[in-house]
Order: structure tokens, then C-alpha cells, then sequence
């Protein structure tokens, strides 16, 4: 992932002349923070409850969350900078393998790391592989647990004694992302672990994630959406193209833009769970992904949607990296 260079964060206000805000706060501070847990954990809600607007893919499916997003929370007195990770687990294949080295290489380079604990699961181990994980890293680490609606006090209270004796933590913080319970406060503590700095981004920022990842995410949340378990892992999604089309100077419309996007699934049998019956299941897929990236682009688009067999491309290198991993 592309952090900003040093050159660009000590170069000062000249050097993003027009992009940051000319003048900050001596005491302002910006950093980064990744949140970490087991698939399902919470964690894209909880991002998008502290940037306070969606932006990135949530889903009930474990592990739809591939690439990594980040959401900027902006204050008068600082910007964090979430980068939401997939979930760190054990690897079973190659792209485990890549998953899990993305994740660590994430770890060391933010300034807090937020470990999600779902209060209505059990501490099991899972938990405990990504506790050990993050024992060997010096980046302090906020446990939080997250689904606080979803329990009752006892049990909310049992929870955080199971997390204090899992770890040792910077902090602990009881959450509801959906009920909006102790997100300020999350964000407080969060705030106080960031450095010293110039504003990173520009104000209002929410996201940097390439559009063309952004693109791909809605059309594999939507592909996913209803199929078998087994599918997540085995679904890539690639935008191969995106073309405007030529208009007129004074078209009042929006832009019309060509999206030409490549499904890749393992076998021939996944393809016809994911094309379905005559192409009903595609056309749907369509129809969903459409209107997602066209709020996202806020253009009309025509999308072209092309799934293909890539045999075994989770174990393939080359393909890995032509799919983006
Ligand atoms: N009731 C309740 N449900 C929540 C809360 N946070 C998340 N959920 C639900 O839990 C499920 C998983 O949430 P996600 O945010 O997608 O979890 P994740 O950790 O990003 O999942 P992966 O992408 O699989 O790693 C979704 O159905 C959410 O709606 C919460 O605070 N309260």
C-alpha cells in the first residue's frame, strides 16, 4: 500500500499547495490506524461508523473485504486514516499466504492497530492466533468489542474480561457500530495514540481507494450475493476497461461510461452458478453492481460483465498479480 512519501510529508504546505489546508493547529495530529479480526468481526461497519459514511463493502459472507480501504476521519484537530484489512487467518493457500503478508506489513507501519472482538462470539482461536500476532508487533493495539447491542451487560462485562486476559492492550472499548454506542469515544482514544503532524489529506477526503477497486468490490459483493459459501475465495473481479463516451459540449447529462469488467471463477460449474439459469443471475448481478457504481462515479454506465475459468488462480502467481493481489 502507498503511504504518503516523507518528501511529501515534510515538504510542507507548498508541496500540496491547494490539496491541504494551508495552516493547521500546532497541536494537530494525523496517523494511521488498521483495523484487524476474524471475518465477520465487524470490522468494515465499525470503519464506516468512525469515517460516518460508507465506504467500504460490508456483507454477512466472511472475507468479502480483498483489498484494503482506507476511510479518513477528519477533525478540527486531527485525521486518522483507517486502512480496513482483510481478515488476518491461517493461511491455507497461496493467497492466504499473500493476505496474511499484506496484513503483517500493514501492522508495522501504522501508528495504532484496532483488534474487533465480537461481544456475541466467544473468544475462540481465531482470536487467539491473531492475539499472538499482534504481541510480536510494537504498534499499540485498542481492543474493542464490537456487537455491544447485540449482548447483555453481563455478558458484555464477561467479554471484556476474556479480552483483558487475552493480550495486553493500550486499551479497551466496548462498541456498537450500528447503534452509534461509544464510537466517539473509540475515536478519541485513537486520536490520542496518532503523532504530531501536518494534515495528510485533504479536508473531506473520505477515501483514496482506486476507483477501479471500488468498482470491482461492488461487483463482487453483488456476484456473491445469495450463492454458496464456497464461492467467496473463489470469485476475483477484475476492470479490465472504463471508456467515455463522446457527447455533445452542452449535454446537460451526466457522462455515459463504458465499464467492462472480467468475473474469474476456478471451474466451469462455479461459472454457471455465478452466469445462472439463461443468464438471469448475471443480468441481476448487473443490475445491482450499476446503480452502486454509478452513485460512486456519479455517471450513467453501461457495464460489461465477462466471467471466465481461471483454473486453480488462487495457487497461480502470475495470475495473482494480473488479478491485483
Ligand atoms: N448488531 C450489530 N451488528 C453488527 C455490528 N457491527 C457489524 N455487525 C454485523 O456483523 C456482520 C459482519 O460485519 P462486517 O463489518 O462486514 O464484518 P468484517 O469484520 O468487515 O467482515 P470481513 O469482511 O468478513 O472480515 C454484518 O452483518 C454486520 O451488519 C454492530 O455493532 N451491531
Amino acid at each position: 500500500m502507498t503511504f504518503p512519501s516523507d518528501d511529501e510529508l515534510t515538504a510542507g504546505p507548498n508541496a500540496l499547495e491547494g490539496l491541504v489546508r494551508p495552516d493547521w493547529p500546532e497541536d494537530f495530529r494525523a496517523g494511521f490506524a488498521c483495523l484487524v479480526g476474524r471475518p465477520n468481526a465487524g470490522k468494515s461497519t465499525l470503519t464506516n461508523a468512525l469515517v460516518g459514511q460508507k465506504v467500504a463493502i460490508t456483507s454477512g459472507r466472511p472475507q468479502t473485504t480483498r483489498h484494503t480501504i482506507r476511510g479518513i476521519v477528519h477533525r478540527e484537530d486531527g485525521q486518522l486514516v483507517l486502512v480496513d484489512t482483510p481478515g488476518l487467518h491461517r493461511p491455507r493457500t497461496l493467497l492466504g499466504q499473500r493476505l496474511n503478508d499484506l496484513v503483517r506489513e500493514t501492522l508495522g507501519e501504522v501508528d495504532v492497530i484496532v483488534f474487533c472482538l465480537p461481544a456475541d462470539e466467544k473468544i475462540g482461536p481465531g482470536d487467539r492466533f491473531i492475539a499472538r500476532e499482534l504481541g510480536q508487533q510494537h504498534t499499540p493495539v485498542v481492543a474493542v468489542a464490537t456487537k455491544a447491542d447485540l449482548v447483555s451487560r453481563e455478558r458484555l462485562a464477561e467479554h471484556l474480561l476474556e479480552i483483558d486476559q487475552l493480550g495486553s492492550w493500550a486499551d479497551i472499548v466496548p462498541v456498537s457500530a450500528v447503534a452509534g454506542d461509544q464510537v466517539d469515544v473509540l475515536t478519541d482514544v485513537l486520536f490520542a495514540r496518532l503523532p504530531l503532524s501536518p494534515p495528510l489529506y485533504p479536508d473531506g477526503e473520505l477515501t483514496d481507494e482506486p476507483e477501479n477497486v471500488m468498482i470491482a468490490e461492488l461487483v463482487r459483493e453483488a456476484a456473491l450475493e445469495g450463492v454458496r459459501d464456497e464461492l467467496p475465495h473463489s470469485l476475483a473481479v477484475v476492470v479490465e476497461e472504463i471508456n467515455e463516451r463522446p457527447r455533445d459540449d452542452d449535454d446537460p447529462r451526466p457522462p455515459m461510461l463504458d465499464v467492462h469488467v472480467n468475473l474469474y471463477v476456478e471451474r466451469p460449474s462455479q461459472k454457471a452458478i455465478v452466469i445462472g439459469k439463461g443468464g438471469a443471475r448475471l443480468r441481476d448481478v448487473g443490475t445491482r453492481a450499476r446503480k452502486g457504481i454509478e452513485a460512486l462515479l456519479g455517471a450513467r454506465v453501461y457495464l460489461d460483465l465477462h466471467v471466465r475459468v481461471a483454473k486453480d488462480w488462487q495457487r497461480d502467481p502470475k495470475l495473482l498479480q494480473r488479478l491485483g493481489f
